[in-house]
């Protein structure tokens, strides 16, 4: 049981160090937050909530393989090398993938209602 629970100290501890040390994760966690207020806002349904705890899930989790990745990376081959130039930008398109499906999915929860709200204003 100590282990299990040791366990979760060091995946809270890797968070920490990724926080602490990517820029592109704290923009992301300051998206989640932002993203959690408008979904409050607006009221959005359950589903919607689905959504969007699905785009922060994949975000971060993209996020910290691709770290997790450079820092393996820059461990095996610390000096120029293509296939590790490689290894880096594949796992960089693999954030872009879920930061783009967050996007959409974020402009079609949102748009409608942000565009509704305006229309209701004017
Ligand atoms: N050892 C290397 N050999 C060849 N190309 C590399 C190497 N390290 C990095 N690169 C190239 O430079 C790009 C940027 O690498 P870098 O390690 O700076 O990552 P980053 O995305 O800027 O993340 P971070 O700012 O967190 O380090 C890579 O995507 C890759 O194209």
């Amino acid at each position: 049981m100590k282990k299990f629970i040791r366990g979760f100290g060091y995946a809270f501890k890797g968070i920490g160090y990724t926080a602490k040390t990517q820029l592109n994760f704290r923009v992301h966690l300051v998206a989640t937050v932002l993203a959690a207020f408008m979904g409050y806002a607006l009221h959005i349904s359950v589903n919607e909530w689905q959504w969007l705890i699905l785009c922060v899930t994949l975000v971060l989790m993209a996020e910290l393989f691709n770290t997790a990745i450079e820092f393996l990376t820059d461990l095996v081959s610390p000096d120029y090398n293509e296939l590790a130039g490689h290894v880096k930008d594949v796992s960089a398109g693999a954030v872009l993938i879920a930061a783009f499906f967050a996007l959409i999915t974020g402009c079609i929860i949102f748009l409608p209602k942000l565009l509704a709200l305006i229309n209701h204003a004017a």
